[in-house]
């Protein structure tokens, strides 16, 4: 077959999958190969669950439309490697992820990695957000076990989707004693990213994902993880975010810079109650006379201000007006606030928070 099989007739993986992919509560022990390592997969749509109209609808088709079974079943040489369980915690495009599926994300991850039962967690994602949902959990997994985060480009129906081997090496990096206590990681196109830094960098294309100059931690070459470097900021087991009891996080906000921008964005992010407003700033964070005045009376009003940069690399460095997001990207900068927040409105620490994380 030209491209993967199961993936093609999207109807009958719906209908094949409607019965006994185990969960972590009914998973039975004569299913389980006691010498592989058992792995989650959390479902949460994306591309990756896509389903088009024909083999080369790539931009309009449907995302988070095939269920965590369907995704299992179509791969079923996941099975060699890991005994394999699924969750659906959602079925939709990633724009659609809210402070409330990350919150019920990361406290299952924690609830499944705090038992003997699991021994790996991969999440499949829609692409668009996907590093936020990823730099989020970096910093709430209370764990060393591997928790990697894939998505896929090509929907489930297309000609040579991607979906099916990223899932695969996922779930191969999820299975492997390498990559214990590297942080939480995005998985894509064979290469092994860590989540605080990957990013999108493409609106269609298959290789969108890349590292920033920070790089890469390694890659998958003929089914065998090669690591070669590792993160050097906190994440993780280290980390001093703790979600187990937060019900809901900070509003914080993102507001980009631009030639001419007034401070009405700014003045109406205070007027909604924002508690932190990151903003985009331009070059190494420079911002506008309208922004820095915006800016100094949100701070007045009681909203945290972080500014990170629209350039997409880099680090902001780091002054005495306001909080910067070292080399976050704002989409970052505003994931580690939201959690900052929920530890202390102190900017000294919030500044270290940043500078560590
Ligand atoms: N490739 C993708 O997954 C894009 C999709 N719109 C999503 O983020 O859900």
């Amino acid at each position: 077959a030209p491209y993967f099989p199961s993936f093609t007739n999207v109807e009958n993986a719906e209908k094949e999958s409607e019965t006994n992919v185990p969960t972590m509560e009914n998973v039975s022990a004569s299913t389980q190969n006691e010498d592989l390592p058992n792995v989650a997969i959390l479902a949460t749509g994306g591309t990756i669950a896509g389903s088009g109209k024909s083999g080369t609808d790539t931009t309009d088709y449907k995302a988070g439309e095939l269920s965590v079974e369907a995704l299992i079943e179509a791969v079923p040489e996941m099975a060699d490697i890991a005994n394999i369980s699924g969750e659906q915690i959602a079925n939709v495009g990633s724009p659609q992820i809210t402070n409330e599926i990350l919150l019920e994300l990361g406290n299952r991850i924690n609830e499944l990695l705090a038992t003997d039962d699991v021994d790996g967690v991969v999440v499949t994602h829609g692409t668009d957000t996907l590093e936020e949902t990823a730099y989020f959990l970096n910093l709430v997994v209370k764990s060393d076990k591997p928790v990697v985060v894939v998505g896929s480009m090509r929907p489930a129906t297309a000609v040579s989707a991607d979906g099916p081997l990223n899932l695969y090496n996922a779930v191969l990096l999820a299975s492997s004693e390498k990559s214990k206590g590297k942080g939480v990681l995005i998985a894509l196109n064979d290469r092994i990213g860590a989540a605080r830094y990957i990013t999108k960098t493409n609106t269609t294309v298959v290789d969108t994902f890349s590292a920033t100059e920070e790089g890469y931690l390694g890659r998958i070459v003929g089914g065998v993880p090669y690591y070669y470097n590792e993160s050097a900021k906190k994440h993780t087991a280290e980390t001093v975010f703790d979600i187990s009891d937060i019900k809901e996080l900070p509003q914080v906000d993102i507001i980009y810079s631009y030639q001419n921008n007034p401070r009405y964005m700014i003045d109406a992010a205070v007027e909604n109650g924002a508690d932190g407003i990151v903003l985009a700033g331009s070059g190494n964070g420079s911002l506008s006379s309208a922004y820095v005045e915006g800016a100094r009376d949100a701070i007045e009003s009681g909203s945290e201000i972080v500014v990170s940069s629209r350039v997409g690399g880099g680090t902001v460095s780091p002054r005495d007006s306001f909080m910067t997001s070292d080399s976050l990207n704002p989409q970052k900068a505003r994931i580690l606030l939201m959690l900052a927040l929920t530890v202390t409105d102190d900017d000294e620490e919030i500044q270290t928070f940043y500078n560590e994380y």
